[in-house]
């Protein structure tokens, strides 16, 4: 069952008018410490940040819908060696989706050859805005990384779980047929360190509460949505948790929605730092490398797994 009202995620200003976002000033630990109980509580909040130029996430929105109006064949040219990256599509159980997967996103020859590969003559409609908003979200994610480790009083290592590859991805749920509530992607928790996700406004998405509930979010157009993901679930000892959700299409509009998601760099070793360990909080899982949990997700143990209970299986102690 949905509730529309009844529960909300918690919703966190990062207004670049005030000085909360300068790091060290009561406003900056005020914040840390809301973010870090967000992600405790609820795996995710809903991130108010006005320095993205609306006009070019409006612009992204309007190249990423003439991305998918694409013939098949060209958008089949994006394809990539690693899991959930390249262009998806035409899923048995997930019909309504289809999405192209960028990876290194926050390079700027990177979106080029992907813009070249899908427009070879004309790509002005959706570089020069995805290189706006993908340079304001690259800023972001430096922010949203460095506030989580603050709020735990452990700014300085800045090496560990934060320092993230970026996979962008831009997807596109289809209308339902009339009248159905119908899935768009089944329940999951992301996999990686953490999603930034926003939305052109068409709703769908939506999170479980820690009693079984699912909630229809609604993110303001100047929102993002962020999500723990069962990295950072791990290497916070499991004080963060990653929440599940889903995307559920009602009424007669296509929703799109673009996402950044962190993974760390190939032969990181995701471990708790010492100071999350107490008798408090025991060690829940044991320290691993990175690709060694991708290949169990691709194992059929872990295809056979719930996806929320894929890093309990594969590193629970
Ligand atoms: O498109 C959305 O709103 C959700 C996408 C998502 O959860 C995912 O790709 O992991
Ligand atoms: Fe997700």
């Amino acid at each position: 069952m949905v509730s529309d009202n009844e529960f909300q995620i918690p919703v966190i200003k990062f207004s670049t008018d005030s000085k909360d976002l300068d790091r060290g000033t009561e406003g900056w630990h005020n914040l840390c410490k809301r973010v870090r109980e967000a992600c405790e509580n609820y795996g995710c909040f809903e991130l108010v940040y006005d320095k993205m130029p609306i006009q070019s996430r409006a612009e992204t929105f309007s190249g990423i819908r003439q991305l998918f109006d694409l013939p098949l064949d060209i958008k089949k040219k994006n394809v990539s060696p690693k899991p959930n990256s390249g262009y998806l599509g035409q899923i048995a159980a997930v019909p309504l989706y289809e999405s192209f997967g960028i990876d290194d996103a926050f390079n700027y020859d990177s979106l080029k050859s992907f813009s070249e590969l899908m427009w070879p003559n004309d790509h002005d409609l959706f570089l020069p805005a995805v290189t706006v908003m993908l340079k304001s979200l690259d800023g972001l994610n430096h922010l949203i990384g460095t506030m989580i480790l603050d709020g735990f009083g452990l700014g300085e290592k800045m090496e560990s779980i934060m320092k993230c590859e970026p996979l962008l991805r831009l997807m596109k749920y289809q209308a339902p047929p009339s009248g159905e509530y119908m899935n768009g992607l089944v329940p999951h928790t992301d996999m990686g360190s953490y999603t930034l996700l926003c939305d052109d406004q068409v709703p769908g998405l939506e999170i479980e509460t820690k009693d079984g509930q699912w909630i229809r979010l609604s993110p303001s157009p100047n929102s993002f949505i962020f999500f723990v993901g069962d990295l950072l679930m791990a290497w916070s000892n499991g004080r963060m948790r990653s929440a599940r959700h889903r995307v559920m299409m009602s009424g007669d509009k296509d929703r799109y929605s673009l996402a950044i998601f962190g993974a760390p760099v190939d032969g990181s070793i995701i471990k708790a730092p010492k100071e999350l360990i107490d008798e408090e909080h025991p060690q829940v899982f044991k320290e691993f490398d990175y690709l060694d949990f991708v290949k169990f997700r691709n194992s059929e143990e872990g295809r056979a797994t719930d996806s929320e209970m894929q890093m309990f299986v594969f590193a629970g102690i």
